[in-house]
């Protein structure tokens, strides 16, 4: 229930709150000065020279002030947005970050602190102790409004209204004034107004697998970045060492969601696409349908496994070894050979560390070759250094590596999706020859989403090139040692080379500065076998059984999140069912919770959204939306021919209404073939996957770009063609529908959907043919 209160009342209550706001802010500015100054310090020491522990102490001390002052910026805005009244009359006020008294008496509450749990569990009918819950609303330093909500009004001193309240929302007039606001392209933190459910989600144990599954706008996206929040600020120690990666879907996503951490004081988390998590890979480009679910497949596991054996081999006689300073040809016995490849097969260890122990194996028996073709004497001296001249021979080199070859992930995959005779011989009993045609394409044609996590299973499957990791060892040496000759250098020009006071090693330490020390996400970002304390998935629905390896792989203490909706799977390799997911991975550890309100699409839209969904997954509920814009979704219908001219029509009247009403964003979503000629139709519009498709007042999108992302109006065109575009279309009109916060139009040619009929008031009339009605199965 919220409580209006009086105007005058009023005016005390803010006058009161401003008071304490002000206390609040002073005390902000209080630690920002001590921690700056404490931060000014630790550099100041950073260039005294001193042990290289003292160094890494530093850079720690560094890290550490660097993120809390980044934290007391950040929280400037919102600072303190609520305060509970317990039934003692005690009040505890719940903010972005908890601020002490010098005498470290609390004045504000971290808002993932439990003991402001309540602020977002209380309810009336499970006051938890409260009396009263109020939400503070600010505008820089200034209280501006406030939202009273009785919970227990026989409890409270000052008695309010009586409550009729049962719309389960916590703190219902902050919330709907939070979702009243125009677009900006960026999603905000919710932290003042979680509500229970999402709650639930936040505060849930970081041990083992969560999945939260909840129809579009349910907060799932939103939900799971403060829980990121919460997790680093409940299990700091743990994941400030490993790290938090958060997975979305394209890089257009990640640019929507990536200003909620920082503003919530969190800015050493990971945050990537698929795309981009094999280190040094980022692509947006997808397959086709068809090889997409090839390539997402299980089955592509083994394909790998076998292309990578089959590039270890011996020939079926003898093998002939050119020596590049003999002049002559030595042979090794078959026999030999094979010897050599099943001793390294049989360690069962990567390609490219088991080759070590096959050329070994190799150069061994080359040695005794040659000194039986030239009569060389088998001492201990051609035992020892032998095989080491012999491999400098290139000759030789060729000789092996044509049996065995070192490998890269990329290289062998480019080989295999593009060498028919590989991939035949790879996939023989695993890709039938239409599968295997649909995966072959040029040599070093552009990586795809669906290459990534083939590349990963390949460099599982490769192992760690020990030569390169050998070759950056000596780089990193050599840096080193440039370091301390400059070190030296300046140390002589400071005339303290023969002090004793300083050691060039150390002064080269302290040279690099707080700033060259490396952040756990920076390390994390580059080091593909790195394992994340917490890893975060969105839009998890999308992955396929190849992407889950990959992740899997990132996470292997399993301490995950899962956010997603298995009624918007859009890739046909992706998922339908959450007990399918996980199964391999993490059977009988994990856990499901459900959200089950949409703050995002309204009331008058969700209703065509609900037919939709009842035709592609009968078994799920549709969310239940918190507001009614009392605005109808429409439906025009055009010309056969003159799709591209009604949007413009539609675009132009919603995108005059949007400016009128003070702005906000408009997307056109259309099949995928329609984009290009929408674009050409409204060339001013942004497009594509950079950020400009969120930046723009308008942008025309195909499901697949729109997917996650919200626009005050949408103009969907050409919904029949969404359907039928792919095996997953009845998901995609679904997602499409459900991005709009305020009204949808839908323009079309030829028929609509039977599910939309209804928004057109001149098609209701029809005759049934008019509308052939619509089996998710079979493509309209
Ligand atoms: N508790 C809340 N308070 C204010 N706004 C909220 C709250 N929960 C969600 N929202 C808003 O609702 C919108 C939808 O949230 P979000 O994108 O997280 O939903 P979703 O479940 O991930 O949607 P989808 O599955 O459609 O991508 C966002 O604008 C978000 O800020």
């Amino acid at each position: 229930m919220t409580e209006s209160q009086p105007a005058a009342p009023l005016a005390a209550a803010l006058h009161q709150e401003q008071r304490y706001a002000d206390l609040l802010y002073d005390r902000l500015e209080e630690e920002r000065a001590a921690t700056a100054k404490v931060l000014a310090e630790v550099h100041a020491r950073g260039t005294d020279g001193g042990t290289r522990q003292a160094a890494t102490e530093r850079e720690a001390l560094s890290d550490e002030y660097s993120r809390r002052l980044a934290q007391l910026d950040s929280v400037e805005s919102g600072l303190c947005f609520g305060r509970i009244d317990a039934v003692d009359g005690e009040a505890l006020y719940v903010g972005r970050i908890g601020l002490r008294t010098p005498a470290m008496d609390p004045l504000l509450v971290d808002w993932r602190a439990p003991a402001a749990g309540p602020f977002y569990t209380a309810s009336p009918a499970r006051p938890s102790g409260l009396a009263r819950r109020r939400h503070l609303h600010s505008q820089n330093r200034t209280v501006t409004g406030i939202d009273d909500e009785i919970l227990d009004p026989r409890l409270l001193r000052e008695p309010g209204p009586e409550s009729g309240d049962e719309s389960g929302l916590v703190g219902e007039a902050a919330l709907l004034q939070a979702l009243d606001g125009a677009r900006t392209g960026r999603m905000t933190d919710v932290v003042a107004t979680i509500q229970a459910e999402q709650d639930r989600v936040i505060r849930s144990p970081l041990q083992g697998v969560l999945v939260v599954q909840g129809g579009p706008g349910t907060g799932k996206t939103v939900a799971a970045l403060h829980r990121a929040a919460y997790l680093l600020y409940t299990h700091r120690s743990t994941l400030a060492r490993r790290g938090v990666l958060v997975v979305g879907p394209n890089a257009v996503f990640l640019r929507y969601i990536g200003e909620v951490l920082p503003s919530l004081g969190e800015t050493d988390v990971v945050l990537t696409s698929l795309g981009g998590l094999f280190p040094g890979v980022e692509t947006s480009a997808e397959d086709t349908a068809a090889t997409a679910v090839i390539k997402g497949s299980l089955r592509m596991a083994r394909v790998l496994a076998e292309a990578v054996r089959l590039h270890q081999h011996v020939p079926d006689g003898d093998l002939p070894v050119p020596l590049d300073e003999e002049e002559t040809s030595v042979r090794v016995p078959h026999e030999v050979c094979l010897r050599a490849l099943r001793r390294a097969q049989a360690l069962e260890t990567p390609h490219n560390a088991a080759r070590k122990r096959f050329v070994t194996d190799m150069l061994a028996a080359l040695v005794r070759a040659r000194a039986e073709h030239t009569q060389r004497p088998l001492d201990d001296e051609e035992l020892r250094h032998g095989p080491r001249e012999l491999w400098r021979q290139r000759s030789v080199r060729s000789a092996l590596d044509r049996l065995w070859p070192l490998l890269t992930p990329a290289r062998l995959v480019d080989r295999l999706l593009s060498d028919c005779s590989l991939l035949a011989g790879a996939a023989a009993d695993l890709l039938d020859d239409t599968e295997q045609a649909a995966l072959l394409r040029p040599p070093g044609a552009e990586l795809t989403v669906g290459d990534v996590p083939l590349l990963d299973e390949a460099a599982e499957l490769l192992g760690e090139d020990d030569s390169s990791a050998r070759a950056r060892a000596r780089a990193a040496r050599a840096e080193r040692a440039e370091e301390e000759r400059y070190a030296r250098e300046v140390l002589q020009i400071l005339g303290l080379d023969e002090s004793g006071l300083v050691e060039a090693s150390d002064l080269a330490v302290g040279m690099c500065g707080p700033g060259a020390a490396r952040t756990t996400a920076n390390r994390a970002v580059a080091d593909r076998s790195w394992a994340y304390g917490h890893v975060i998935v969105d839009e998890a629905q999308e992955l396929s059984p190849m992407a889950w390896r990959m992740v899997m792989r990132r996470a292997p203490s399993r301490s995950m999140t899962l956010v997603g909706d298995v009624a918007q799977t859009g890739n046909p390799a992706g998922a339908r069912s959450w007990e399918g997911v996980l199964a391999p991975h993490a059977a009988g550890r994990w856990r499901e919770e459900r959200l089950t309100v949409n703050y995002r699409t309204p009331a008058e839209v969700m209703e065509p959204a609900a037919r939709v969904l009842a035709a592609v997954s009968p078994d799920q509920e549709p969310p239940g939306s918190v507001r009614q814009e009392g605005v109808r979704p429409h439906a025009v219908r055009c010309e056969t021919g003159s799709l591209a001219a009604g949007a413009v029509r539609c675009v132009t009247r919603e995108h005059g209404a949007l400016r009128e009403a003070g702005g906000g964003k408009l997307a056109v979503i259309a099949p995928d073939d329609r984009v290009p000629a929408l674009c050409r139709a409204l060339p001013r519009a942004a497009t594509g996957s950079g950020s400009a498709a969120l930046d723009a007042e308008v942008a025309v999108l195909s499901v697949a770009q729109a997917k996650g992302l919200e626009f005050d109006r949408v103009v969907l065109a050409d919904p029949a063609g969404i359907l039928a575009q792919s095996p997953q279309g009845g998901h995609d009109l679904y997602v499409a529908i459900t991005r709009v916060t305020h009204r949808l139009t839908v323009v079309y040619e030829g028929h609509l959907p039977e599910a939309l009929v209804q928004l057109d008031r001149s098609a209701r009339g029809d005759s049934p043919q008019a509308h052939a009605p619509w089996d998710p199965d079979r493509a309209p």
